[in-house]
């Protein structure tokens, strides 16, 4: 069949440029990040030690996010290092401040160094009981404050069963962004069976709910859902990371276990900061 014009364009200026310009486009607005999530763990020497061995990589986005009581001297590390990590909090409280025995405020994180903070985890809404109506909270405080929410979401094993994961992901999204309507923030999809139990989903399957999430982000943000960066998380490693960073609507991930070695996490940013070349 004969070439319409258009992709005879299309196919001159990839020729040319090794992209097309709408490619190009959504490449640029999108940000790849590859984030550890320590959860419960590492002491001040693990960490000191963490990043005597840690190598980052100015290609793509990295952030850290120790526990509370290291988020100061794990700033210091980096300074001292001059690699390009940034810095996040695992929490916050949704309050300014106050009597709340425990809880770490936004402008705490922000005074230490912290452009990010993860929202929502799973591990949170399983033993701290937060749902979606104090998740919401959380993301306008940090927004508010000018840092950048990693919203996690995820069906459990039980939900997946009774595909029921649409529905779930659908529901989490529009509470997370409940009268949100400007701001950066990031989604992780992080299916709670994949979470530190190596059995990480499929890129295809990963790269189907993703597909999935931008269309929901559609609905809630319009066409700036195109330049919302989506992350996945569950057992990802050095070894699954090149398929996942391979996939069109996957813009990174957000590492619990294999975070924890500078070596494993190193070798993670890598394979993304090579796609991110050769894209
Ligand atoms: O929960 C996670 C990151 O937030 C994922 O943890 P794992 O990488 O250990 O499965």
């Amino acid at each position: 069949m004969e070439q319409s014009i258009e992709s005879y364009i299309k196919n001159l200026v990839r020729e040319t440029l090794g992209h097309t310009l709408g490619e190009l486009q959504v490449q640029s607005d999108r940000r790849i990040y590859v984030i550890a999530n320590w959860k419960m763990n590492k002491s001040l020497t693990e960490t000191a030690e963490f990043f005597q061995e840690f190598k980052s990589s100015n290609d793509v986005s990295v952030v850290v996010c120790p526990p509370t009581q290291l988020l100061y001297p794990t700033q210091l590390f980096i300074k001292q290092s001059g690699k390009p990590v940034d810095l996040g909090g695992q929490n916050v409280h949704w309050a300014d401040k106050g009597a709340y025995t425990g809880e770490t405020s936004i402008s705490m994180l922000k005074d230490v160094g912290c452009e990010y903070v993860i929202i929502g985890h799973s591990e949170r809404r399983q033993y701290a009981h937060e749902d979606d109506v104090l998740v919401n909270k959380k993301v306008k405080q940090a927004i508010k404050a000018g840092l950048i929410p990693i919203i996690c979401i995820g069906e459990t094993l039980e939900e997946k069963n009774s595909m029921r994961t649409e529905q779930v992901l659908s529901t989490q999204l529009f509470g997370a962004l409940k009268e949100i309507d400007s701001g950066d923030f990031i989604i992780a999809y992080e299916p709670v069976w994949a979470i530190g139990t190596g059995q990480s989903a499929t890129a295809d399957l990963a790269q189907q709910t993703h597909s999935y999430i931008r269309s929901v982000l559609k609905q809630i943000v319009g066409e700036k859902a195109e330049n919302i960066s989506i992350l996945y998380g569950g057992s990802a490693n050095e070894s699954n990371a090149a398929e996942y960073s391979s996939m069109t609507d996957i813009d990174g991930v957000l590492v619990g276990g294999a975070s924890l070695k500078a070596q494993s996490f190193d070798g993670i940013i890598k394979v993304f900061a090579k796609g991110e070349q050769n894209s």
